[in-house]
Order: C-alpha cells, then structure tokens, then sequence
C-alpha cells in the first residue's frame, strides 16, 4: 500500500515498516460500515501484522478543532450485524490478522455506571490492551489534506484516552485510499433507519469447544459479551466432550483454551465477570443456574438452546431467552471442509504446515536432513514415506530394518531366542515374528525386552543408511519408524513428522491389511503412544483419513514448506 506524506505523522521510512499491533479507530456511521468494512480491514492489514484492535465510535469529529472524548454508544442490532459482518469480512480478506472488536464504549451508561451515580465516560482511565499497540489507524475522512497533522494528533490523544498506548504512536489515515469507494456511496446513499435496542440481560450462558479461536467464536463471544451487563458464563468443551471431533489430536489442551478465551474476553470487555467452567456434558451449569437469563446460540446449536429449556423446566427453573447468532461462512473452504468457519476445517489446513520450530540439531550434520514420521499402527505413514520418497527423499523403512535383524547368526538372533525360547522359532530356524508378536503386544514387560535388544541394532542400522545418503549427495531422508518417539530417537532426526489416524478407523485398516481380530489390533495400538502425545512432539502433522488425493496434498505442501526451511537454513550458516 502507498501511504502518503500527508496522511500519516511519521516520517515516511516509518511507515514502511511492518507493525505487529493497531487500533483501528472506526467514525464512520455504523450504517454505512458494512459497505466499508472489507477496504478499510485490507489496507489495515497491510500495515499491521499480528493483532487489530477495532474501537467503534460512529460519528467522531477529528478535524473541528475540539478535542472529543469517548462516548458510550448503546446496544442497538445494528452494532451487533456490524459485529458479524466485520469478523466474516476479516476472515476473507486479512485471516492472518488477530482481529478484536473492542467494546467497552458500547453499552448504557447506566449498566456501566456503579451504584446510580451515572458516568458519562467508558473510560475513567485508559484499558490496558493484551497486546500493547504500535500504530493507530482511522477511516476518519479527510476533506482537506492540510488538516492531516491536526486528525493524527487528535487521534492520538483521544485513543491514548481510551487504551495504553506509547507516546505519540504513528498513525495512518486510510481515509484517501477509501474515497472512490465512498464517492459510490454517495451516489447510493440510503436514509438511516430508526436504531433498535437489543436487550441485555444480566446472566447470560454460552458454550463451546473455543479450539484456536476464530471469527465465528469472536462473534459469539462479542455479541455474547453486548448481550451481558453482568455476569458472562461461558462453558468449554472439556477433553472428554472431544472424543468424535475430527482431528481431535490437535485440539488445544483445555488450559490454554481457557488462556487464550481469557485474554480475548479481558480485552474486548473487562467491565464483565466472565466464568469459564469445564463442559463435561453437553449442558453443564446451564440447566442447573437459577440466575441465568439468556443462552447464546448458533444457527447449529439451537437445537441443543432448546434441550436447555427442557432440563431447565425438569428443574423448576425459568426458560432461558434463546438469542441466535448466524453462523460465518467461510469464503476460503475447500470440497472436502465445511461451508461455515469451524475449527475442524482449521485443524485441518494445519496438516503439513510447520506447527512448532525444529528443535536446535547442531549435533547432527545439515544434510541430509532427516525427517522422522511416525504415527500409531493403521495411520498410513508408510504411504507417506511412499509419497514423500516419490518426491526425491530417501526412504529407510525401520519395520523392514528390524526385521532384517532377526536373521539367523546375528547377535540380536541369539538374544531373542535366549529371551523368548525356541517356541518363537519357525521349523526352518528362523524367527516366528507373528508369534512374538503375539507375545509382546499387550505385555509392556515383555516388549520392553525385546526392544532392549531391537533398537541397538536397528538405530544403527538407519545411522549407516543415513551416512550412505549422505555419501551419495542425497539432501533428505525420511526415517519411517512406528515408534521413533517411544524409542527416544529424536536426538537422530531434524524434524518429527506424526500420522494420526481416528483409533476406529486404524483398527479397521489394521484388521484388513494384517488379517488379524479386533482384540489384537487394539493389543497392538495400546502398546504404543496415544496419538495426542505423539502429536505433542511433531513438527508437522498429516493424516491419511481422506481420499488418497487428499493425502496427496497435504505431502505436496508438507515437502514445499521443508524445502524452504532447509533452503531458509542453509542460507543461515
Ligand atoms: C524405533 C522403531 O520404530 S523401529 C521399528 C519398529 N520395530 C520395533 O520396535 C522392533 C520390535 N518389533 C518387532 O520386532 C516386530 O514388529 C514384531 C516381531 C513385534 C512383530 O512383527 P510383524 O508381525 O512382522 O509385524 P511388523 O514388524 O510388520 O509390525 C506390525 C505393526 O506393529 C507395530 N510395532 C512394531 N514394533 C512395535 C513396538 N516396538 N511397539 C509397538 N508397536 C510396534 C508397528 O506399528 C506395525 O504396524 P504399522 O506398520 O501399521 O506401523
């Protein structure tokens, strides 16, 4: 975006520069936002990288000489559509961004006020901010571009009036970049209509499973937070309400789901006593709180608003007034995710992405860079190591290696037949690995023993694969280990790479390929890590739950994204 000398009060090789938070202040008419909205969120965003800060005050004068101060803005449906609309336009045009529609300035005087003596301003001192902002911003129009210094300043001491903010924040005028939309505008300008008042009520429920919060959660929560002038009670999803979501693995733990609602609720309504219990049952407190007034409710969860009221009239208590919020649709989802924005279709895209930085590896040599892939048995990761191998890596298959290990003569032979007896052995000598199989799994004891004795020589058999890619000039190896983790083989590898799998499904998978009955599957899968704490440990995550294409996909984007961060290392040394 070219911003102008005059729009801004910095310098403009400032301005350049990147910011990592900003409050965007909006004077527009609320009717007239919706129109505006998705410009004035793409110029923001070209700016402002992590978080955008939204503080709403329709009809803020900055340019008639007087400072103005903040106002309370009342509760009226049209805020509440604004709401909606800014969160679904944010999603579509600037997802990276962090956005927060702040809304301590919206809401009576009197239900702010304490006692009766009435307030006339939402900010007796200025709110601290979760993220401390480093640029302003305003779709204040600018009629006379030699008033620009007096807009900025002004700007910058009634939002320094409202939040914490540093001293003099560089702010931006994004007002000229918007005038040939506005000049449409005018041409079809419609009369505003008589605001309605949306009723609050003092106790208000709310629930969900809150997975990396997204626009639809924030619109939920903010208009949960415009109907409250009281108490909030927000009910989250414990882990065993998640047991059928898709991709539960990389479901945030509760904790920091509950953090991370914390910090979103403090910033966009700190006047409200917010309480976060844990949902075990899909009703919890609501059917059991006498104060509550209000349930907040999706177009999919009226359903269960409704089965609310039931219990509640099972136990004397009064109806809850049902308020339903319409769901965002998600202008970016793919055939196989949802239309609405949900956290699956999120989790989703998370797949071959870089979830947490490779642990530092000085010890080992840069190249060939080695994936580890692991993941429970059933989770496809050996055609994932087919795929990538496809792709130009090296495959070392570590179930193959063990098996070579068993050959007869060898010294992991020897000690396996003197740990287990003669009865593993097969008429021709060698060793009845089924068999021993049978005997391991489902006895940790027993398969303690045999990988003490398997791994040594298995190890050493992937660090001598390894140093041959090496030899021969080959840049990445993918270590395809069922239990790299369990086996404490991080040290050996880059990056670790985890297939998940729903335990239904890899049951079903194990049984037709292996031919074995349900019991041993399950035998099988208990003797390694659930895939929750695999995935604890993963660089990246795939799954193989979707159509080979799928499958496909994911690898394609998990081997471009490796690609630039061994080019991006590589630049580095
Ligand atoms: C660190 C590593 O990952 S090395 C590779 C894994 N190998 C080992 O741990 C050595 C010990 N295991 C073995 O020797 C053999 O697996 C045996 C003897 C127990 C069974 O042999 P086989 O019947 O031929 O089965 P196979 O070796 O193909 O393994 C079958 C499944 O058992 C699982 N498995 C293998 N070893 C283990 C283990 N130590 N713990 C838990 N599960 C295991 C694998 O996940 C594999 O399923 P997958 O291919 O869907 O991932």
């Amino acid at each position: 975006m070219r911003v102008s000398r005059c729009d801004i009060s910095v310098p403009p090789t400032s301005i350049m520069s990147m910011f990592s938070t900003g409050v965007l202040v909006l004077t527009s008419p609320l009717h007239t936002l919706p129109l505006r909205i998705a410009p004035v969120l793409s110029y923001a965003s070209q700016l402002v990288e992590r978080t955008l800060y939204v503080h709403l005050q329709p009809g803020l004068n900055l340019a008639n000489g007087n400072q103005p101060w903040p106002v309370f803005i009342p509760p009226v449906v049209d805020v509440s559509t604004l709401i909606s609309c800014l969160y679904s336009k944010a999603a579509d045009v600037c997802g990276h961004l962090d956005v927060r529609v702040l809304l301590t300035n919206i809401g009576s005087q009197s239900s702010a006020s304490s006692g009766n003596a009435v307030t006339s301003c939402p900010f007796p001192t200025p709110q601290h901010l979760s993220h401390s902002p480093d640029v302003l911003l305003t779709d204040f129009p600018l009629k006379d571009r030699g008033q620009s210094h007096q807009i900025t300043q002004c700007l910058q001491k009634y939002t320094g009036h409202c939040y914490v903010c540093g001293p003099s924040l560089p702010s931006v005028l994004l007002h000229p970049q918007l005038m040939k939309l506005l000049e449409k505008e005018e041409e079809q300008k419609e009369p505003e209509k008589q605001p309605e008042v949306l009723g609050t009520y003092t106790d208000v429920v709310v629930g969900g499973t809150f997975d990396r919060l997204h626009g639809a959660h924030k619109t939920l929560l903010n208009i949960s937070c415009l109907l409250t002038n009281k108490r909030l009670l927000i009910g989250v999803c414990s882990e065993i309400m998640l047991q059928k979501k898709v991709l539960k693995e990389l479901i945030e733990p509760y904790s920091l789901r509950v953090q991370k609602l914390k910090e979103f609720l403090e910033d966009i309504k700190p006047s409200i006593e917010c309480e976060i219990v844990p949902l075990d049952d899909p009703f919890g407190e609501s059917v059991v709180d006498p104060l509550l007034q209000c349930i907040v409710v999706s177009e999919e969860t009226r359903r269960g608003g409704e089965a609310v009221n039931k219990r509640r009239a099972d136990n004397d208590l009064p109806a809850l007034v049902i308020h339903e919020i319409q769901l965002l649709k998600d202008a970016h989802h793919s055939e196989v995710e949802e239309e609405k924005i949900s956290s699956s279709s999120l989790r989703s895209r998370l797949l071959g992405t870089l979830l947490t930085p490779p642990r530092e590896s000085s010890h080992l040599p840069p190249l060939p860079y080695v994936i580890g892939l692991t993941g429970g048995s059933g989770s496809g990761k050996s055609s994932i190591a087919m795929r990538l191998e496809a792709l130009g890596a090296v495959r070392i298959d570590c179930d193959k290696l063990g098996h070579e290990v068993y050959e007869p003569g060898t010294a992991a032979y020897n000690r396996v037949l003197e740990e287990f007896g003669a009865d593993i052995m097969n008429d021709d000598k060698t060793i009845n690995r089924r068999a021993l199989g049978k005997t391991v799994f489902g006895n940790q004891e027993r398969l303690k023993a045999l990988t003490n004795i398997l791994w040594p020589e298995i190890a050493l058999l992937v660090k001598k694969r390894i140093n041959q890619a090496r030899e021969e000039g080959e840049r990445i190896c993918v270590v395809d280990a069922a239990v790299l983790l369990e086996a404490g083989w991080t040290d050996m590898v880059h990056e670790v790479w985890v297939s998940v799998i729903p335990e239904e499904e890899a049951i079903l998978r194990i049984q037709e390929r292996d031919g074995v009955t349900r019991e041993d599957a399950l035998r099988r899968l208990e003797s390694q890590w659930p895939a929750a704490k695999q995935v604890q440990h993963a660089n990246v995550v795939l799954s193989t739950l979707w159509e080979p294409e799928v499958t496909q996909k994911q690898v394609l984007k998990a081997w471009k994204l490796l690609q630039k961060r061994i080019q991006k290392g590589a630049g580095s040394q």
